[in-house]
């Protein structure tokens, strides 16, 4: 059953059915990998070179609100800068595997996230880099802490969701044109979170 935060539009978000929202559709799968997510939110956390980041904002940088790893066959550029792509780790490589098979699209790259407590977090955006193309497909998996995830229409319309240990959350369509995203801070929150968001590049 959805729990009560994921029926901020008003009625449940249904679950393991793609939803047509305005400009854009989301296909939420809180149980897709709950079975393997406690050994793969171990081994990832120990297995994954997380790297500091820094941000350039206001004029000023700083460091990002969490640690993350870029993975897979190209590199990345995004936020002004080029990201070099660590070589798949061999267990990351399966889930991308699994992780396609459910959505029924390829990934050949992964921004691995770790919010290492609730005060890490990431701010309003659009995954709307060129090298995604038109209207990408993105797919985000959750280990560990369960964190709230916001999105918001151009038009204003909010929407908001519990991303919980072992679910899959799938972003497809315009989204990415209209809508925009973020994972706010949560004080109450001291566990980690480890996100994977598979994402197809093109040359
Ligand atoms: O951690 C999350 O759920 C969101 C991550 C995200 O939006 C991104 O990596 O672009
Ligand atoms: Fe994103």
């Amino acid at each position: 059953m959805p729990t009560p935060a994921n029926s901020a539009i008003g009625h449940p978000i249904p679950e393991d059915a793609w939803l047509p929202l305005v400009q854009g559709r989301l296909l939420w799968c809180p149980h897709a990998f709950i079975e393997p997510a406690d050994l793969w939110l171990a081994q990832l956390q120990n297995d994954i070179p997380w790297q500091q980041h820094r941000l350039r904002m206001f004029g000023k940088e700083l460091n990002e609100p969490r640690l993350s790893c870029w993975m897979g066959e190209r590199s990345y550029r995004y936020s002004g800068k080029t990201r070099a792509a660590e070589p798949w780790h061999p267990l990351v490589k399966k889930i991308a595997q699994q992780v396609s098979k459910l959505c029924g699209q390829p990934f050949n790259g992964v921004l691995l996230n770790l919010y290492r407590h609730g005060q890490d977090s990431m701010g309003w955006h659009a995954d709307n880099e060129p090298a995604l193309g038109i209207n990408p497909t993105i797919a985000s998996l959750t280990l560990g802490a369960s964190r709230r995830f916001k999105l918001r229409h151009t038009s204003g319309e909010q929407l908001e969701l519990v991303l919980s240990h072992g679910s899959l959350l799938v972003m497809a369509g315009e989204m990415q044109h209209h809508w925009q995203h973020a994972l706010p801070k949560m004080a109450a929150c001291h566990e980690p979170r480890i996100n994977l968001t598979f994402r197809w590049l093109n040359e």
